[in-house]
């Protein structure tokens, strides 16, 4: 085991007895499209939550196109891959990154998380419900698009934010996604994210494109949790391999995040329930369908 792993279970198992109680809030970070923002997206939002005092984890759940390790310019020795395979432990594949931002990082080799054996599924839905109480929010960040892997990480969330851009094809994309999903899912708590609007009126016209299709097809309220504008900065701070949010906290992208962060942190998730927390996702991840 690395030196950093020993660090972080020794972390977690001497905070086991205080944060027991702790309720994690688990959300999906999903998209239409692919290239929308959301991995960038699902990073600086933890960071600048972690910033208001939570501890998150970001798990990238991309196993195709993973890349949260490469946003902060951090080489990951184990992986989902290795938890998957069953060679190293959840806290084995744990990493601190920026901002004390844990996080895990996808592997690729596999398919589709859902074709593993059963004694791999038992071994990743055991080590999975050890994160019960650790943490106050746990970030997935899905691939885009729907497989049948993302549908079952949507299901079993308990909040789902869906990523798109002004553009006609990621409006399109993303409301495909939210029919496709309500088709197979039912009660699915979406909240929408525009990204790169160029202003605050073209963020809200995006957003009330989606939203009044979703009402009047699918009866569904889809609020909007936050509008980030294009900034040449996020660009920036991706090719410096530093989240924008730290490389550049006073550019707009990171304001917008910080302020979508503090609304989000301010509401409570769904009440405390024996559905909630990390024991409700594994139960809704695992259910037979
Ligand atoms: N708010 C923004 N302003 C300007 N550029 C942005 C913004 N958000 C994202 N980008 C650009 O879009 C690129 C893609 O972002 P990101 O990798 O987060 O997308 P993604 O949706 O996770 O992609 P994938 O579908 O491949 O997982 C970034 O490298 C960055 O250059």
């Amino acid at each position: 085991m690395n030196d950093q792993a020993e660090a972080l279970r020794h972390m977690v198992r001497n905070q086991e007895m205080s944060d027991a109680g702790r309720m994690t809030r688990i959300i999906t970070v999903t998209s239409g499209k692919g290239g929308v923002g959301k991995s960038n997206f699902s990073l600086n939002f933890a960071i600048a939550l972690s910033r208001l005092g939570k501890k998150v984890l970001v798990f990238d759940a991309d196993i195709s196109m993973a890349n949260i390790d490469v946003l902060m310019g951090i080489s990951s020795t184990y992986n989902l891959y290795h938890l998957l395979k069953q060679e190293k432990t959840i806290w084995e594949i744990i990493q601190e990154g920026s901002q004390g931002v844990h996080f895990i990082a996808g592997g690729s080799g596999f398919k589709d998380l859902l074709d593993l054996s059963p004694s791999q599924l038992d071994f990743f839905a055991q080590q999975i419900g050890r994160l019960q109480g650790q943490y106050d929010i746990i970030i997935f960040d899905t691939g885009a698009g729907l497989s049948k892997e993302t549908v079952k990480f949507i299901a079993a969330a308990q909040e789902t934010i869906v990523v798109t851009t002004p553009e006609p094809t990621s409006i399109t994309d993303a409301y495909a996604l939210i029919k496709m999903v309500t088709a197979m899912e039912n009660g699915v708590n979406f909240k929408l994210i525009v990204n790169r609007a160029v202003d605050e009126r073209e963020g809200k016209a995006t957003a009330d494109k989606i939203g009044l299709v979703a009402r009047r097809f699918l009866e569904l309220d889809i609020p909007v949790l936050g509008i980030l504008p294009d900034d040449p900065n996020v660009s920036k701070a991706v090719k410096k391999q530093v989240p924008f949010g730290i490389a550049f906290p006073g550019t707009d992208a990171s304001k917008a995040i910080n302020e979508i962060a503090y609304r989000f942190a301010e509401v409570p998730g769904s009440p405390a329930s024996a559905n909630s927390g990390v024991k409700g996702f594994l139960q809704r991840m695992f259910k037979r369908s």
